[in-house]
Protein backbone atom coordinates (compact mmCIF):
# COMPACT_ATOMS: atom_id res chain seq x y z
CA UNK A 1 0.00 0.00 0.00
CA UNK A 2 1.17 3.81 0.09
CA UNK A 3 3.03 4.05 2.94
CA UNK A 4 1.83 7.47 3.31
CA UNK A 5 -1.51 6.16 4.47
CA UNK A 6 0.67 5.93 8.04
CA UNK A 7 1.21 9.71 7.30
CA UNK A 8 -1.66 10.54 6.21
CA UNK A 9 -3.68 9.70 10.07
CA UNK A 10 -6.24 12.40 11.24
CA UNK A 11 -6.07 13.16 14.00
CA UNK A 12 -2.10 12.74 13.33
CA UNK A 13 -0.54 9.82 16.19
CA UNK A 14 1.87 10.47 18.52
CA UNK A 15 4.75 8.49 16.58
CA UNK A 16 4.62 7.04 13.68
CA UNK A 17 7.08 4.84 11.92
CA UNK A 18 6.26 3.52 8.70
CA UNK A 19 7.91 0.02 7.26
CA UNK A 20 7.31 -1.79 4.06
CA UNK A 21 5.87 -4.75 5.71
CA UNK A 22 2.42 -4.00 4.07
CA UNK A 23 -0.49 -6.79 5.45
CA UNK A 24 -2.84 -7.71 2.88
CA UNK A 25 -6.38 -9.13 4.64
CA UNK A 26 -8.00 -12.31 2.71
CA UNK A 27 -10.71 -14.03 3.14
CA UNK A 28 -8.92 -15.98 6.00
CA UNK A 29 -7.79 -13.39 8.13
CA UNK A 30 -9.32 -13.82 11.60
CA UNK A 31 -9.85 -11.28 14.10
CA UNK A 32 -7.98 -12.75 17.42
CA UNK A 33 -8.93 -11.37 20.72
CA UNK A 34 -7.61 -12.96 24.10
CA UNK A 35 -9.77 -11.14 26.74
CA UNK A 36 -13.27 -10.98 27.13
CA UNK A 37 -13.10 -7.45 27.46
CA UNK A 38 -11.64 -7.06 23.79
CA UNK A 39 -14.72 -9.13 22.41
CA UNK A 40 -17.09 -5.65 22.30
CA UNK A 41 -14.22 -3.85 20.05
CA UNK A 42 -13.67 -7.20 18.31
CA UNK A 43 -17.20 -6.63 17.16
CA UNK A 44 -17.29 -3.34 16.23
CA UNK A 45 -14.01 -3.52 14.11
CA UNK A 46 -15.64 -6.63 12.32
CA UNK A 47 -18.61 -4.82 11.73
CA UNK A 48 -16.64 -2.07 9.85
CA UNK A 49 -14.71 -4.35 7.93
CA UNK A 50 -17.02 -7.62 6.81
CA UNK A 51 -19.40 -4.83 4.71
CA UNK A 52 -17.11 -3.72 2.15
CA UNK A 53 -14.54 -6.97 2.12
CA UNK A 54 -17.12 -9.27 2.24
CA UNK A 55 -14.65 -11.61 4.31
CA UNK A 56 -15.86 -13.61 7.11
CA UNK A 57 -13.32 -12.12 9.77
CA UNK A 58 -14.06 -14.36 12.41
CA UNK A 59 -13.77 -13.64 15.85
CA UNK A 60 -11.31 -16.26 17.58
CA UNK A 61 -9.75 -16.92 20.96
CA UNK A 62 -6.43 -16.28 20.36
CA UNK A 63 -3.36 -17.54 20.22
CA UNK A 64 -4.36 -18.42 17.04
CA UNK A 65 -3.19 -16.40 13.88
CA UNK A 66 -5.07 -18.69 10.35
CA UNK A 67 -2.87 -19.23 7.44
CA UNK A 68 -3.41 -15.98 6.10
CA UNK A 69 -2.82 -13.79 9.64
CA UNK A 70 -5.11 -11.79 12.13
CA UNK A 71 -6.00 -8.75 12.86
CA UNK A 72 -5.38 -9.25 17.06
CA UNK A 73 -6.88 -6.78 19.39
CA UNK A 74 -4.94 -7.70 23.34
CA UNK A 75 -5.30 -5.62 26.53
CA UNK A 76 -1.65 -5.38 27.45
CA UNK A 77 -1.03 -7.56 30.87
CA UNK A 78 2.02 -4.61 31.91
CA UNK A 79 -0.92 -1.63 31.46
CA UNK A 80 1.68 0.42 32.82
CA UNK A 81 3.26 0.67 29.69
CA UNK A 82 0.14 2.52 27.68
CA UNK A 83 -1.25 5.21 28.35
CA UNK A 84 -5.08 6.13 29.47
CA UNK A 85 -7.12 5.46 26.44
CA UNK A 86 -3.61 5.18 23.72
CA UNK A 87 -2.67 2.03 21.68
CA UNK A 88 0.07 0.33 20.29
CA UNK A 89 -0.30 -0.97 16.95
CA UNK A 90 2.01 -2.81 14.54
CA UNK A 91 1.56 -4.05 10.95
CA UNK A 92 3.88 -7.01 9.63
CA UNK A 93 3.73 -9.21 6.78
CA UNK A 94 1.53 -11.69 9.36
CA UNK A 95 -0.92 -9.49 10.30
CA UNK A 96 -2.17 -6.15 12.58
CA UNK A 97 -1.74 -6.13 15.99
CA UNK A 98 -3.58 -3.04 18.55
CA UNK A 99 -2.15 -3.41 22.20
CA UNK A 100 -3.66 -0.88 24.88
CA UNK A 101 -4.41 -0.95 28.65
CA UNK A 102 -7.94 -0.74 28.33
CA UNK A 103 -10.85 -1.02 25.92
CA UNK A 104 -10.99 2.78 24.78
CA UNK A 105 -7.52 2.31 23.41
CA UNK A 106 -8.27 -0.80 21.65
CA UNK A 107 -11.59 1.79 19.84
CA UNK A 108 -8.58 3.95 19.10
CA UNK A 109 -6.26 1.73 17.73
CA UNK A 110 -9.46 0.37 15.47
CA UNK A 111 -9.72 4.30 14.46
CA UNK A 112 -6.54 3.90 13.24
CA UNK A 113 -6.41 1.34 11.48
CA UNK A 114 -9.66 2.09 9.37
CA UNK A 115 -7.38 4.87 8.33
CA UNK A 116 -4.46 2.64 6.64
CA UNK A 117 -7.23 0.86 5.17
CA UNK A 118 -8.07 2.03 1.57
CA UNK A 119 -10.90 4.24 1.40
CA UNK A 120 -13.00 1.29 -0.11
CA UNK A 121 -13.35 -0.30 3.10
CA UNK A 122 -15.99 2.42 4.29
CA UNK A 123 -18.47 1.37 1.89
CA UNK A 124 -21.57 -0.63 3.13
CA UNK A 125 -21.78 -2.68 0.14
CA UNK A 126 -18.80 -5.73 -1.08
CA UNK A 127 -15.96 -3.86 -2.94
CA UNK A 128 -13.20 -5.94 -5.02
CA UNK A 129 -10.17 -4.01 -3.87
CA UNK A 130 -6.49 -5.36 -2.09
CA UNK A 131 -7.32 -4.64 1.02
CA UNK A 132 -3.88 -4.02 1.83
CA UNK A 133 -2.87 -2.05 5.21
CA UNK A 134 0.39 0.24 5.61
CA UNK A 135 3.05 -1.52 6.96
CA UNK A 136 4.77 -0.07 10.16
CA UNK A 137 4.15 0.83 14.18
CA UNK A 138 2.49 3.16 15.81
CA UNK A 139 2.63 4.99 19.58
CA UNK A 140 -0.32 6.85 20.26
CA UNK A 141 -2.56 8.61 22.84
CA UNK A 142 -4.32 11.44 23.25
CA UNK A 143 -2.90 15.11 24.54
CA UNK A 144 -6.54 15.60 26.32
CA UNK A 145 -8.80 13.14 28.14
CA UNK A 146 -11.77 15.54 26.97
CA UNK A 147 -12.50 15.74 23.14
CA UNK A 148 -15.85 17.01 23.03
CA UNK A 149 -18.69 17.33 20.29
CA UNK A 150 -22.29 19.90 20.96
CA UNK A 151 -25.11 19.21 18.71
CA UNK A 152 -28.42 21.50 19.24
CA UNK A 153 -31.37 19.43 18.99
CA UNK A 154 -33.66 22.15 20.34
CA UNK A 155 -33.61 24.56 17.60
CA UNK A 156 -34.47 22.11 15.03
CA UNK A 157 -34.87 18.34 15.83
CA UNK A 158 -32.94 15.14 14.77
CA UNK A 159 -33.96 11.71 15.64
CA UNK A 160 -32.38 8.91 16.88
CA UNK A 161 -30.85 7.80 14.11
CA UNK A 162 -29.61 10.79 12.70
CA UNK A 163 -28.02 11.32 16.51
CA UNK A 164 -26.12 7.68 15.63
CA UNK A 165 -24.68 8.96 12.58
CA UNK A 166 -23.23 12.01 14.29
CA UNK A 167 -22.01 9.83 16.87
CA UNK A 168 -20.23 7.64 14.08
CA UNK A 169 -18.29 10.71 12.93
CA UNK A 170 -17.17 11.49 16.50
CA UNK A 171 -15.76 8.01 17.05
CA UNK A 172 -14.27 8.08 13.29
CA UNK A 173 -12.26 11.20 14.56
CA UNK A 174 -11.12 9.80 18.52
CA UNK A 175 -14.02 12.60 19.76
CA UNK A 176 -15.12 11.00 23.00
CA UNK A 177 -18.08 13.63 24.75
CA UNK A 178 -21.27 13.70 23.06
CA UNK A 179 -22.60 17.29 24.31
CA UNK A 180 -26.51 16.98 24.14
CA UNK A 181 -28.31 20.88 24.18
CA UNK A 182 -31.45 19.51 24.33
CA UNK A 183 -33.78 22.37 25.84
CA UNK A 184 -34.17 25.76 24.71
CA UNK A 185 -36.57 28.45 23.80
CA UNK A 186 -38.26 26.51 20.62
CA UNK A 187 -38.23 22.91 22.29
CA UNK A 188 -38.10 20.49 25.47
CA UNK A 189 -36.45 17.36 23.83
CA UNK A 190 -36.12 15.03 26.33
CA UNK A 191 -39.38 13.34 28.60
CA UNK A 192 -40.10 14.35 32.00
CA UNK A 193 -42.03 11.92 33.89
CA UNK A 194 -42.91 14.49 36.59
CA UNK A 195 -42.92 17.12 33.97
CA UNK A 196 -45.58 15.59 31.23
CA UNK A 197 -46.09 18.59 29.55
CA UNK A 198 -42.89 19.57 28.71
CA UNK A 199 -43.20 17.19 25.82
CA UNK A 200 -46.63 17.09 25.49
CA UNK A 201 -46.71 21.05 24.63
CA UNK A 202 -43.04 22.15 24.55
CA UNK A 203 -41.65 19.87 21.77
CA UNK A 204 -44.28 20.13 18.93
CA UNK A 205 -42.52 22.85 17.19
CA UNK A 206 -38.93 23.85 16.31
CA UNK A 207 -37.72 27.30 14.52
CA UNK A 208 -39.74 27.91 11.34
CA UNK A 209 -42.61 26.04 12.73
CA UNK A 210 -41.73 22.21 11.95
CA UNK A 211 -43.16 19.70 14.01
CA UNK A 212 -40.12 19.32 15.91
CA UNK A 213 -39.74 16.27 18.70
CA UNK A 214 -38.27 14.88 20.97
CA UNK A 215 -36.65 11.83 22.88
CA UNK A 216 -38.76 9.31 24.80
CA UNK A 217 -37.25 7.87 27.73
CA UNK A 218 -36.20 4.29 25.73
CA UNK A 219 -34.70 6.32 22.76
CA UNK A 220 -32.50 8.72 25.11
CA UNK A 221 -31.33 5.44 26.45
CA UNK A 222 -30.58 4.00 22.78
CA UNK A 223 -28.19 7.14 21.75
CA UNK A 224 -26.71 6.74 25.59
CA UNK A 225 -25.93 2.71 25.19
CA UNK A 226 -24.97 3.52 21.18
CA UNK A 227 -22.33 6.32 22.65
CA UNK A 228 -21.39 3.82 25.38
CA UNK A 229 -20.27 1.23 21.91
CA UNK A 230 -18.11 4.08 20.80
CA UNK A 231 -16.60 5.24 24.09
CA UNK A 232 -18.25 8.29 24.20
CA UNK A 233 -20.10 9.76 27.03
CA UNK A 234 -23.28 11.73 26.55
CA UNK A 235 -23.39 14.88 28.42
CA UNK A 236 -27.05 16.47 28.56
CA UNK A 237 -27.72 20.03 29.36
CA UNK A 238 -30.97 21.53 30.12
CA UNK A 239 -30.15 25.45 29.81
CA UNK A 240 -31.30 27.07 32.99
CA UNK A 241 -32.63 29.59 34.32
CA UNK A 242 -32.38 31.40 30.84
CA UNK A 243 -33.78 29.89 27.17
CA UNK A 244 -36.60 28.09 28.88
CA UNK A 245 -39.14 29.37 26.43
CA UNK A 246 -40.39 25.85 25.85
CA UNK A 247 -41.18 25.16 29.68
CA UNK A 248 -42.54 28.58 30.18
CA UNK A 249 -45.22 27.23 27.09
CA UNK A 250 -45.73 24.22 28.49
CA UNK A 251 -46.21 25.24 32.73
CA UNK A 252 -48.23 28.36 33.26
CA UNK A 253 -47.01 28.19 37.54
CA UNK A 254 -43.41 28.93 35.84
CA UNK A 255 -44.23 31.86 34.40
CA UNK A 256 -44.20 35.39 37.00
CA UNK A 257 -47.12 36.40 35.24
CA UNK A 258 -48.54 33.00 35.36
CA UNK A 259 -49.31 32.90 31.87
CA UNK A 260 -47.93 30.43 29.35
CA UNK A 261 -45.46 31.50 27.07
CA UNK A 262 -46.34 31.66 23.47
CA UNK A 263 -44.89 29.12 21.54
CA UNK A 264 -41.64 30.09 19.58
CA UNK A 265 -40.43 29.59 16.47
CA UNK A 266 -38.48 32.70 16.03
CA UNK A 267 -34.46 32.66 16.74
CA UNK A 268 -34.04 35.56 19.77
CA UNK A 269 -31.90 34.76 22.43
CA UNK A 270 -31.86 36.04 25.92
CA UNK A 271 -35.45 37.31 26.27
CA UNK A 272 -36.84 34.42 28.36
CA UNK A 273 -35.79 33.22 32.53
CA UNK A 274 -37.56 31.39 35.06
CA UNK A 275 -39.25 33.08 37.95
CA UNK A 276 -36.81 33.10 40.28
CA UNK A 277 -39.21 34.43 43.21
CA UNK A 278 -41.16 31.12 43.27
CA UNK A 279 -41.02 27.70 44.85
CA UNK A 280 -42.03 25.91 42.42
CA UNK A 281 -39.46 27.18 40.11
CA UNK A 282 -36.94 24.91 42.17
CA UNK A 283 -39.19 22.17 42.88
CA UNK A 284 -39.17 22.27 38.83
CA UNK A 285 -35.50 22.29 38.56
CA UNK A 286 -34.84 19.83 40.90
CA UNK A 287 -37.41 17.60 39.67
CA UNK A 288 -35.90 18.20 36.24
CA UNK A 289 -32.13 17.47 37.26
CA UNK A 290 -32.73 14.07 39.36
CA UNK A 291 -34.69 12.63 36.56
CA UNK A 292 -31.99 13.27 33.62
CA UNK A 293 -29.18 12.45 36.25
CA UNK A 294 -30.69 9.20 36.61
CA UNK A 295 -30.59 8.60 32.70
CA UNK A 296 -27.27 9.41 32.23
CA UNK A 297 -24.90 7.30 33.14
CA UNK A 298 -21.73 9.71 32.66
CA UNK A 299 -20.39 11.82 35.26
CA UNK A 300 -21.52 15.03 33.74
CA UNK A 301 -25.17 17.01 33.48
CA UNK A 302 -24.89 20.64 32.21
CA UNK A 303 -27.05 23.22 33.19
CA UNK A 304 -26.38 25.75 30.37
CA UNK A 305 -26.06 29.37 32.06
CA UNK A 306 -25.76 31.40 29.33
CA UNK A 307 -27.45 34.94 28.14
CA UNK A 308 -30.38 34.90 31.60
CA UNK A 309 -30.08 38.97 30.11
CA UNK A 310 -33.58 39.68 32.27
CA UNK A 311 -31.95 38.67 35.57
CA UNK A 312 -29.52 40.96 37.48
CA UNK A 313 -26.38 39.18 38.31
CA UNK A 314 -27.53 38.88 41.99
CA UNK A 315 -30.50 37.20 40.67
CA UNK A 316 -28.49 34.98 38.26
CA UNK A 317 -25.76 34.24 41.16
CA UNK A 318 -28.08 33.07 43.42
CA UNK A 319 -30.16 30.70 41.60
CA UNK A 320 -27.07 29.02 40.32
CA UNK A 321 -26.31 28.70 43.96
CA UNK A 322 -29.53 26.79 44.57
CA UNK A 323 -29.72 24.74 41.05
CA UNK A 324 -25.83 23.77 41.03
CA UNK A 325 -26.07 21.51 44.32
CA UNK A 326 -29.10 19.77 43.10
CA UNK A 327 -26.77 18.49 40.20
CA UNK A 328 -23.96 17.57 42.70
CA UNK A 329 -26.53 16.10 45.04
CA UNK A 330 -27.35 13.35 41.91
CA UNK A 331 -23.50 12.67 41.96
CA UNK A 332 -23.04 14.63 38.70
CA UNK A 333 -20.46 16.95 37.88
CA UNK A 334 -21.88 20.27 36.91
CA UNK A 335 -20.73 22.19 33.92
CA UNK A 336 -22.27 25.62 32.47
CA UNK A 337 -21.33 28.16 30.03
CA UNK A 338 -18.54 30.15 31.19
CA UNK A 339 -20.78 32.81 32.69
CA UNK A 340 -21.85 29.83 35.58
CA UNK A 341 -18.04 30.75 36.82
CA UNK A 342 -19.21 34.31 37.78
CA UNK A 343 -21.57 32.91 40.67
CA UNK A 344 -18.27 31.85 42.45
CA UNK A 345 -19.51 27.80 42.25
CA UNK A 346 -18.24 25.18 43.87
CA UNK A 347 -15.06 24.09 42.59
CA UNK A 348 -15.91 20.93 40.23
CA UNK A 349 -18.19 23.21 38.46
CA UNK A 350 -16.82 23.11 34.80
CA UNK A 351 -16.96 26.37 32.75
CA UNK A 352 -17.67 25.89 28.87
CA UNK A 353 -15.38 28.87 27.39
CA UNK A 354 -17.25 30.00 24.07
CA UNK A 355 -15.70 33.97 24.01
CA UNK A 356 -14.09 35.36 21.40
CA UNK A 357 -11.74 36.97 22.71
CA UNK A 358 -8.40 35.56 24.13
CA UNK A 359 -8.79 38.67 27.00
CA UNK A 360 -10.98 36.92 29.29
CA UNK A 361 -9.88 37.62 33.11
CA UNK A 362 -12.63 36.75 35.21
CA UNK A 363 -12.31 33.09 33.42
CA UNK A 364 -8.69 32.97 34.15
CA UNK A 365 -9.18 34.02 37.60
CA UNK A 366 -11.43 31.13 38.20
CA UNK A 367 -9.15 28.85 36.37
CA UNK A 368 -6.86 30.26 39.26
CA UNK A 369 -9.30 28.87 41.85
CA UNK A 370 -9.23 25.31 40.42
CA UNK A 371 -11.99 25.38 38.20
CA UNK A 372 -11.40 23.56 34.81
CA UNK A 373 -12.54 24.19 31.08
CA UNK A 374 -14.31 23.02 28.32
CA UNK A 375 -12.91 25.06 24.76
CA UNK A 376 -15.54 25.89 22.67
CA UNK A 377 -14.26 29.16 21.55
CA UNK A 378 -16.91 30.54 18.91
CA UNK A 379 -14.22 32.47 16.83
CA UNK A 380 -13.48 28.91 15.94
CA UNK A 381 -14.91 26.12 17.53
CA UNK A 382 -18.53 26.81 16.51
CA UNK A 383 -19.10 25.09 13.53
CA UNK A 384 -21.97 26.90 12.94
CA UNK A 385 -20.22 29.53 12.22
CA UNK A 386 -20.49 30.60 8.35
CA UNK A 387 -17.49 29.37 6.31
CA UNK A 388 -17.49 32.79 4.19
CA UNK A 389 -20.15 35.43 3.06
CA UNK A 390 -21.57 33.15 0.52
CA UNK A 391 -22.33 29.87 3.14
CA UNK A 392 -26.19 29.30 3.26
CA UNK A 393 -26.08 27.61 6.35
CA UNK A 394 -25.05 28.56 9.67
CA UNK A 395 -24.65 32.36 11.47
CA UNK A 396 -21.93 34.79 11.46
CA UNK A 397 -22.05 36.73 15.00
CA UNK A 398 -19.09 35.69 15.76
CA UNK A 399 -17.33 36.18 12.24
CA UNK A 400 -17.06 33.40 9.75
CA UNK A 401 -14.87 30.56 10.25
CA UNK A 402 -13.19 29.23 7.57
CA UNK A 403 -11.20 25.87 7.74
CA UNK A 404 -7.60 27.13 8.17
CA UNK A 405 -8.96 29.17 11.70
CA UNK A 406 -11.20 25.82 12.95
CA UNK A 407 -7.08 24.37 13.11
CA UNK A 408 -5.52 27.61 13.48
CA UNK A 409 -5.59 27.83 17.69
CA UNK A 410 -4.39 25.90 20.80
CA UNK A 411 -7.40 24.88 23.49
CA UNK A 412 -4.32 25.95 26.29
CA UNK A 413 -3.14 28.72 24.92
CA UNK A 414 -6.49 30.53 23.99
CA UNK A 415 -7.02 32.26 26.73
CA UNK A 416 -4.40 34.73 28.32
CA UNK A 417 -3.26 33.51 31.77
CA UNK A 418 -4.65 30.03 31.62
CA UNK A 419 -2.54 27.08 32.39
CA UNK A 420 -2.94 23.94 30.26
CA UNK A 421 -3.67 22.18 33.49
CA UNK A 422 -6.84 23.69 33.68
CA UNK A 423 -8.08 22.70 30.65
CA UNK A 424 -10.09 19.32 30.19
CA UNK A 425 -9.88 19.71 26.37
CA UNK A 426 -12.05 21.30 22.87
CA UNK A 427 -15.85 20.97 22.26
CA UNK A 428 -17.29 21.69 19.21
CA UNK A 429 -20.54 23.40 19.04
CA UNK A 430 -23.14 23.10 16.58
CA UNK A 431 -26.29 25.58 17.12
CA UNK A 432 -29.34 24.65 14.65
CA UNK A 433 -31.05 27.69 13.87
CA UNK A 434 -30.56 26.91 10.06
CA UNK A 435 -29.18 23.82 10.20
CA UNK A 436 -32.21 21.43 9.69
CA UNK A 437 -30.92 17.66 7.90
CA UNK A 438 -27.75 15.32 8.90
CA UNK A 439 -26.63 16.52 5.20
CA UNK A 440 -27.05 20.43 6.80
CA UNK A 441 -24.71 19.22 9.97
CA UNK A 442 -22.04 16.92 7.58
CA UNK A 443 -21.48 19.89 5.79
CA UNK A 444 -20.87 22.17 8.83
CA UNK A 445 -19.11 19.47 10.39
CA UNK A 446 -17.03 18.41 7.39
CA UNK A 447 -14.00 19.36 6.54
CA UNK A 448 -13.45 21.80 10.11
CA UNK A 449 -14.42 19.04 12.57
CA UNK A 450 -11.90 16.84 12.05
CA UNK A 451 -9.52 19.46 12.61
CA UNK A 452 -10.62 20.38 15.85
CA UNK A 453 -10.37 16.76 16.65
CA UNK A 454 -6.55 16.72 16.26
CA UNK A 455 -6.53 19.60 18.61
CA UNK A 456 -7.74 17.60 21.16
CA UNK A 457 -5.98 14.33 20.65
CA UNK A 458 -2.33 14.99 19.02
CA UNK A 459 0.82 16.55 20.55
CA UNK A 460 0.68 20.07 20.63
CA UNK A 461 3.82 20.38 18.44
CA UNK A 462 2.36 18.80 15.82
CA UNK A 463 -0.73 20.41 15.35
CA UNK A 464 0.43 23.85 14.81
CA UNK A 465 0.78 23.82 11.23
CA UNK A 466 -2.21 24.11 8.57
CA UNK A 467 0.03 23.69 5.62
CA UNK A 468 1.16 20.12 6.84
CA UNK A 469 -2.39 19.78 8.45
CA UNK A 470 -4.05 20.71 4.82
CA UNK A 471 -2.06 18.14 2.94
CA UNK A 472 -3.72 15.31 5.46
CA UNK A 473 -7.56 17.00 5.90
CA UNK A 474 -7.50 16.82 1.88
CA UNK A 475 -6.54 13.30 2.02
CA UNK A 476 -9.50 12.23 4.09
CA UNK A 477 -11.80 13.47 1.37
CA UNK A 478 -11.36 10.04 -0.56
CA UNK A 479 -13.19 8.10 2.57
CA UNK A 480 -15.99 11.02 2.99
CA UNK A 481 -17.16 10.39 -0.86
CA UNK A 482 -17.38 6.50 0.08
CA UNK A 483 -18.97 7.25 2.86
CA UNK A 484 -21.34 9.87 1.32
CA UNK A 485 -20.85 12.85 3.53
CA UNK A 486 -21.91 16.32 2.53
CA UNK A 487 -18.72 18.45 2.84
CA UNK A 488 -17.91 21.47 1.69
CA UNK A 489 -15.15 21.66 -0.53
CA UNK A 490 -13.07 24.65 0.79
CA UNK A 491 -10.84 26.21 -2.10
CA UNK A 492 -8.43 26.71 0.81
CA UNK A 493 -8.04 22.53 1.08
CA UNK A 494 -6.13 20.79 -1.56
CA UNK A 495 -8.10 18.06 -2.13
CA UNK A 496 -6.70 14.63 -4.22
C1 LIG B 1 -23.67 29.42 24.58
C2 LIG B 1 -24.42 30.14 23.50
N1 LIG B 1 -25.61 30.69 23.62
C3 LIG B 1 -26.04 31.17 22.33
C4 LIG B 1 -24.66 31.38 21.65
O1 LIG B 1 -23.89 30.31 22.25
O2 LIG B 1 -24.67 31.33 20.23
C5 LIG B 1 -25.43 30.29 19.63
C6 LIG B 1 -25.38 30.44 18.12
O3 LIG B 1 -24.05 30.45 17.65
C7 LIG B 1 -26.88 30.32 20.12
O4 LIG B 1 -27.64 29.31 19.48
C8 LIG B 1 -26.86 30.09 21.63
O5 LIG B 1 -28.21 30.08 22.13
Amino acid sequence: ADSSEMENLVPTPVDVKSSKADYTLTENTVIEVRDGEATEVAEYLAGLLRPSTGYELPIVEGPSTGPDGSISLRLASDSSAIQSQGYRLQVNSDGVQIRASEPAGLFAGVQTLRQLLPPAIEADTEQSAEWTVSGGRIRDYPRFTYRGAHLDVARHFFGVETVKQYIDYLAQYKVNHLHLHLTDDQGWRIEIDGWPNLTDEGADSEVGGGSGGYYTKEEYAEIVQYAQSRFVTVIPEIDMPGHTGAALESYAELNCDGEKRQEDTGTNVGDTSLCLDKEVTYEFIEDVISEVAEMTPGPYLHIGGDEAHTLSDEDYNDFMSCAIPMVIEQGKRPIGWHQILGADPPEQTIGQFWGTSSDAPEVAAAAEEGHELIMSPATDAYLDMKYNEDTELGLDWAGYTPVPDAYDWDPAGYIDGVDESSIMGPETALWSENIRTLSDIEFMLFPRFPGVAELGWSPEAKTDDWDEFKHRLAAQAPRWNVQGVNYYQSPQVPWP
